[in-house]
């Protein structure tokens, strides 16, 4: 097998006779250059909604083989929120005045790989869920579906690009596949490109990236598949930040960011726990440790936990690296940010249950919130899963607003990890409003950063929570406060509320990392 870091012995790189690749070249000028990306999710979608923008030159056509995605991404109605992106989509998909439509999505895709000349792998590569490695690993059984696909179809020479968070290596499975199915004679450049956009600020991440990473082979056509795609990016993006690299360094890059930026709050949810004991405020702390320069302000908001489709699995993923490496102790260092945030989320919830008298028998929790962050409606690993969990185990009946995540989406997650699903059916609601969800409710419970929720911002929304924009409403705490049973307890889950506001008003406020001496 051959798949991960550590777990094989690496298969020579074999770079096939090229009868029409010209290192030199970087540019087709004969006919519009083409890329595939396959992979029509949060990263393909926006992703190449850009390049096609700001590469009116190059046709982007973006495959998958979910046809309801792909449908969704033909409408006005996008399968995925995102701020701006539907703008970015139309301007390239359905362009006005001269310019040529140039970003297409479909589900044929042997179609578009053999047209592509590079082809961008954006699929999913959750943490397996059987087998060896399973809950940690990565599953590439995607990611190997597709390169197989693209070795069966090829027909000309192709420039493979790892978007995808993938292990170290994996390039070498890439090579592997492409070298036993593809046609004798063609010629394959496998380059590590990850993206770091994050969801809700994707294509302000896009247009303005802090850098854009190519790994390849310091070969000849390595690097001039590197320069190829480097072309691609500095349309839009000044060549200072493009970084061409070792390609194995870009595939560890990636992870090591993650792990990095989760760690920062793993820090913060771990001082936060000591905060409220010491009666210290972690918002306080943050802000100064954020001023040394070193260290800089971001990514140290204390939370209920950090979720999403990625930190989780790519920390455990580098863990599993890691442990597959022999080297267990380095191993246990990543787990342990895993560790903490699951303890800020059993925590918050412990806190939850001390305060209401030590029992939620019965009590009615109005939990708004369910994305894993603000401006999204992603569900993917929420704290909220959790936390509503362990309310509903406790005997809580949970009520529960969202401004964009789906009603289905919340009962299939929260159905969908717990192991007392005829519970959770009586005893979890999901309402279209804030105040619907706190009507007799005995607590509130934040667990999402939506701009809404808090009282600090004066959104140009409707104060009321009516019509409009969903995402731009404003709560009414005076109006929720005439909703709720007495006391009024409010959890804080992201410390977006001004206290003592509330507390005016009546409010018990239970905020994270602040003095419960
Ligand atoms: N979501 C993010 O914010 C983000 C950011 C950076 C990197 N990443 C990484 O990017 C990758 C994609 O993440 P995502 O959130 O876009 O995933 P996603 O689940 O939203 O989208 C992946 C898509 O790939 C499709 N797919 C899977 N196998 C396919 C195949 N063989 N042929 C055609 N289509 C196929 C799926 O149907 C799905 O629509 C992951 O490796 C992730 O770790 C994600
Ligand atoms: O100070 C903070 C910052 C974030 N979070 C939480 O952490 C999670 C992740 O947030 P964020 O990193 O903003 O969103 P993601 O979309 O998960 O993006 C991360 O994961 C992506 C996928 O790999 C990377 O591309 C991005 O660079 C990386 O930020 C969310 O639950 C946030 O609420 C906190 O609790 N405190």
């Amino acid at each position: 097998m051959h798949t991960q870091a550590g777990q094989g012995i690496p298969v020579p790189v074999t770079i096939t006779n090229s009868t029409n690749f010209d290192p030199q070249k970087t540019r087709t000028p004969q006919r519009m250059k083409k890329v595939c990306c396959i992979g029509a999710g949060y990263v393909g979608g926006p992703t190449s909604a850009v390049m096609a923008t700001k590469n009116p030159d190059v046709s982007v056509t973006v495959v998958d083989y979910n046809k309801d995605r792909i449908e969704a991404w033909k409408t006005n109605e996008l399968p995925i929120y995102e701020p701006d992106l539907l703008d970015v989509v139309q301007h390239a998909r359905d362009p006005v005045a001269k310019r040529i439509p140039n970003l297409f999505f479909s589900t044929d895709v042997e179609g578009a790989i053999a047209e592509a000349d590079i082809i961008l792998l954006s699929v999913n590569t959750p943490t397996k869920s059987m087998g060896h490695g399973a809950g940690q690993a990565s599953e590439l059984c995607h990611l190997e579906s597709a390169v197989r696909r693209i070795g069966e179809v090829a027909t000309s020479d192709k420039i493979i690009v790892e978007k995808s968070t993938v292990p170290c290596k994996a390039a070498e499975t890439v090579r592997d596949i492409l070298n036993a199915t593809a046609k004798p004679g063609l010629n394959f450049e496998i380059l590590s490109n990850p993206e770091f956009l994050a969801e809700g600020t994707a294509v302000r991440n896009l247009l303005h990236p802090d850098r854009i990473l190519i790994g390849s082979l310091n070969t000849p056509r390595g690097l001039a598949a590197a320069r190829s795609l480097a072309d691609l990016y500095a349309s839009w993006v000044d060549r200072s930040r493009i970084i061409t690299i070792n390609l194995y360094s870009s595939e560890l890059a990636k992870l090591a960011a993650n792990a990095l930026l989760a760690q920062r709050i793993s820090s913060v949810n771990a001082l936060s726990a000591m905060c409220e004991s010491l009666g210290a405020d972690i918002d306080e702390v943050s802000h100064c440790v954020g001023l040394d320069q070193r260290i800089g302000p971001k990514m140290l908001k204390a939370s209920v936990g950090f979720g999403g489709s990625c930190f989780r699995k790519d920390i455990l993923s580098l863990a599993y690296i890691a442990e597959s490496l022999h080297l267990p102790q380095v191993a246990d260092y990543w787990r342990s940010i895993v560790g903490i945030n699951e303890y800020q989320k059993e925590r918050f919830t412990r806190r939850i249950v001390k305060c209401l008298y030590s029992s939620l028998s019965s009590k009615r929790l109005a939990v708004l919130g369910f994305a894993y962050k603000k401006d999204t409606g992603d569900t993917r690993e929420t704290s909220a899963i959790t936390v509503v969990n362990n309310l509903i185990n406790e005997g809580a009946n949970v009520r529960v607003y969202d401004p964009l995540v789906e009603e289905d989406r919340v009962w299939e997650e929260v159905l969908a990890s717990s192991d007392r699903r005829e519970t959770v059916k009586q005893r979890l609601s999901v309402w279209p409003s804030a105040y619907e969800a706190c009507a007799d409710a005995d607590a509130v419970i934040i667990l999402t950063e939506w701009d809404e929720f808090s009282n600090k911002i004066s959104g140009p929304g409707d104060a009321r929570g009516r019509g409009g924009d969903r995402t731009k409403r404003v709560l009414d705490w005076s109006r929720v406060a005439g909703l709720m049973q007495k006391p009024m307890y409010v959890f804080d889950g992201r410390n977006v509320l001004d206290a003592a506001p509330l507390e005016k008003m009546g409010f018990r406020v239970e905020s994270i990392g602040k003095g419960v001496v």
